[in-house]
């Protein structure tokens, strides 16, 4: 574990750890050897400073020759190894004046302090051995999260929930080598030949290291979508009623909404929070029909925006008016859109018969297996074809056949809990949220891939009775990549990387 001694050529770092701008209280945070004979600079304190303890202080002016009192101020120092960063620690809570602030930090400059770069503060907590990489990438999560449920899915990384995941893996791995270096030990000496571990315990073995971290890999799409959220692209003809959804989802009147074909003009977007994901939903300009002219160029251009939302979006909406015979076009577009996470919502039902509503929730509560004979009379007329949806066990916003459709009124407000469940469900997003241990972003969903692909080809080794030193190469690899999510065996230019994407002060 790489330690971090309190050596004076380690440099003592300062910076304003509040957000910037105007605050009740702001503080400085110094870390480093020379914390305590910097802060004593700085400060006039009236009792000496002890571990954790609250003291009050003035700040002194440090540009006045009289040192002045520049403020008032409670400092907390922290020892080490007693500390966040591991280090000393100083922290000045002082009035959250920007330029009161900013003097302390020039203060603690001028005598030998120098600035904290992007999350340095956290960087020597980790290097300190404090924390281990997925924890340290957990803080900058947590601090940008949007939702509590995002917030609460840090806070268990935070805690080292990865860690205590990844750990019985580990130690079957590490296991396993030992297992097979000694045996190579052994066969190199006396006993050649003699295959000391037999090839299906190591099967067994490579198996029980694979499982645990197959599921890992498979958490990835669920902590990204709790990390990233998702865009959600309403799309349709002219009138469908995709502003009106728009609006229902978002609980209030943000797009225009008007009984003419053409009313949105130009993509809109809002930001939602559904089942504790971030969406970013998109209203588009309806798409109109081939020879049905747009009206002017600015709903030309709109129509060409919808198009690039309907290519960027994680989910499509296609919203079909349930009154209007389905169109080749639309037709075309569902099928488009196959491959992809979409969903069909037949929207306007209030206008059908009451006849047609009753069947249709009928139709939607047979749950997923529609056969072709299913074909519900109330469908009729909107030229929609029975679907087939199949479950998808794992995979990315997995195509699932061609969903059911979600029957709604924007006007009653009918379907919309339907709808908002149906898009849960296509974000597989549904069910416990604070999945504790997932892996949630990109680095650590390719240190796991890495991992398996060392496994299955150390598997394949031992399959075809290749050497167990060919096999061994391929599971140190696999034990690297493991190491790797949680910084173990990181580079330092990746660690750069992670670290300088924190806030100063972090
Ligand atoms: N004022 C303040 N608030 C803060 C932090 C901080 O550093 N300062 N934190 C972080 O930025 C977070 C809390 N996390 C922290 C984690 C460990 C330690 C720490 O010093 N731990 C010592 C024990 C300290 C003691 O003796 O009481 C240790 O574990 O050895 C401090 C904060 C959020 N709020
Ligand atoms: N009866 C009924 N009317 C609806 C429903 N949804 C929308 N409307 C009406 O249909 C008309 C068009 O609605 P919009 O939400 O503007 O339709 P749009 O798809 O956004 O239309 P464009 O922006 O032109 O592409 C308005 O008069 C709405 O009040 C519904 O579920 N039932
Ligand atoms: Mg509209």
């Amino acid at each position: 574990m790489p330690t971090h001694p309190a050596s004076p050529d380690v440099d003592t770092i300062v910076a304003i750890s509040t957000p910037p701008g105007r605050g009740g209280i702001g503080i400085v945070r110094l870390a480093g050897p020379q914390s305590l004979p910097i802060a004593a600079q700085l400060l006039q304190l009236t009792q000496p400073l002890e571990h954790a303890r609250a003291r009050f202080a003035r700040v002194l002016d440090s540009a006045d020759p009289n040192a002045k009192t520049l403020d008032d101020a409670i400092v907390t120092a922290f020892l080490a190894p007693h500390s966040y960063t591991g280090d000393d620690l100083i922290e000045i809570a002082a009035h959250g004046s920007p330029v009161v602030l900013e003097a302390i930090v020039r203060a603690a400059l001028s005598h030998g302090a120098r600035l904290a770069t992007p999350g340095e503060f956290t960087q020597r907590a980790f290097l300190s051995g404090r924390l281990d990489l997925t924890q340290a990438e957990a803080v900058h999560d947590l601090i940008a999260a949007q939702t509590l449920d995002q917030a609460r899915v840090a806070a268990q990384q935070m805690g080292g929930a990865m860690s205590r995941r990844v750990a019985p893996a580990k130690e079957s791995l590490l296991h396993l080598i030992a297992l097979l270096e000694a045996g190579m030990d052994f066969a190199s000496g006396e006993l050649d030949d003699v295959d000391v571990v037999p090839p299906s315990q190591i099967e067994a073995a490579i198996l029980s290291v694979q499982t645990p971290l197959e599921a890992l890999a498979a958490s990835f799409r669920h902590g990204q979508m709790l990390r990233s959220g998702a865009s959600l692209a309403l799309v349709g003809r002219p009138n469908a009623g995709k502003s009106s959804l728009f609006n229902r989802l978002l609980e209030r009147d943000r797009a225009i909404v008007t009984p003419l074909p053409g009313t949105t003009r130009d993509t809109v977007e809002e930001s939602l929070a559904l089942g504790g994901i971030p969406l970013r939903l998109i209203d588009t300009a309806g798409l109109r029909l081939q020879g049905d002219r747009p009206a002017d160029e600015a709903e030309a251009l709109g129509i060409a925006r919808s198009h690039e939302a309907l290519a960027d979006a994680d989910l499509v909406l296609l919203i079909h008016d349930a009154t209007q015979t389905m169109t080749e076009e639309e037709r075309t577009l569902a099928a488009s859109l196959e491959g992809r996470p979409h969903l069909l919502v037949l929207n306007k039902i209030d206008l059908q018969g009451s006849d047609f509503s009753l069947k249709s929730t009928a139709f939607m509560s047979k749950g997923t297996n529609f056969s072709s004979q299913d074909t519900s009379s109330s469908l009729k007329g909107t030229g929609f074809s029975p679907y087939i949806p199949t479950r998808q066990s794992k995979g990315a916003l997995a195509p699932e056949g061609t969903p059911a459709p979600i029957l709604t009124s924007a006007l009653t407000g009918e379907g919309l809990e339907e709808l908002r469940t149906a898009i849960l469900r296509a974000l597989q997003a549904e069910g416990a949220l604070a999945d504790s241990g997932a892996l949630n972003n990109l680095r650590q969903q390719e240190a796991v891939a890495t991992t398996l692909q060392a496994l299955a080809t150390a598997q394949a080794a031992n399959i075809n009775g290749l050497p167990h030193e060919l096999m061994l190469l391929d599971l140190h690899a696999a034990l690297r990549a493991l190491d790797s999510l949680t910084g173990a065996t990181t580079t330092d230019d990746i660690l750069g990387r992670i670290f300088s994407t924190f806030c100063i002060g972090k």
